[in-house]
């Protein structure tokens, strides 16, 4: 079978349309790859994460998904894709305060239409792997940030996404935890995923395939 593809062209975007924050860009990611997106502070990481998780709208510009234009789909049909396809681990977890650990990693289950029993059992393996099971019963404000970030992680894989796009996932993990996380990542690129990552963090860039600069 051939490698999954995303393909971006001519690609403009602006909080407000006077200030371009992403302009004419264009890039081929291609499944079983680790990208990271890297560049200064400021300069648009999460902005194009954002855009290429369908969670803002290119001001103009294609975002091709293995051929589909997914950056042009309407409100409802982006939130079926992204619920179908695509896996987020935002920069600060954003987890659901009021829900434990296990409720917040089986969240997705609600759009995806799945049922959250059949899921259990993964969502308890994903924790597992991560050394973050014995918190499922926690909520997010009795854990550390470290371990949010590696919940969030969990979270984002259990639907085994097409697409994961991670903002700074490493960035609240001791030595071994990230390693944890890379090498979780990098197991499911090897499923066939697309995996882009924005990042600072220079031991996480030398775990990726390549890096992608935005200058
Ligand atoms: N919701 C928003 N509304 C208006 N401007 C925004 C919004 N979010 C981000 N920006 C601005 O867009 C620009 C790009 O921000 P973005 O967070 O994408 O950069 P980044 O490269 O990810 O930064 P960092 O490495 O610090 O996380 C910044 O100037 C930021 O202030």
């Amino acid at each position: 079978m051939d490698a999954l593809q995303l393909a971006v062209r001519d690609l403009n975007f602006g909080y407000t349309s006077q200030d371009l924050i992403i302009r004419d860009w264009e890039h081929d990611f291609e499944g079983k790859e680790v990208v990271a997106l890297t560049g200064p502070s400021g300069r648009g990481k999460s902005t194009l994460l954002y855009l290429l998780g369908l969670m803002l709208s290119p001001l103009s510009g294609h975002i091709m998904l293995d051929g589909e234009n997914v950056g042009a789909l309407n409100d409802a049909e982006r939130a079926a894709r992204r619920a179908q396809k695509y896996g987020f681990v935002f920069q600060d977890s954003a987890l659901d305060p009021t829900r434990t650990v296990l409720d917040n990693v089986l969240e997705t289950t609600l759009y995806r239409g799945v049922s959250r029993e059949e899921q259990t059992p993964r969502a308890l393996e994903l924790l597992d792997a991560f050394g973050v099971s014995l918190r499922a019963t926690h909520k997010p404000g009795q854990i550390s940030g470290g371990q949010a970030q590696r919940i969030a992680l969990c979270r984002a894989l259990l639907s085994t996404p097409q697409v994961l796009l991670c903002d700074e996932p490493t960035g609240n993990l001791d030595a071994a935890s990230a390693s944890s996380v890379i090498s979780g990542i990098r197991d499911h690129a090897a499923s066939g995923a697309i995996v882009i990552i924005a990042t600072h963090d220079p031991f996480l860039m030398d775990h990726c395939d390549r890096r992608v600069e935005l200058t």
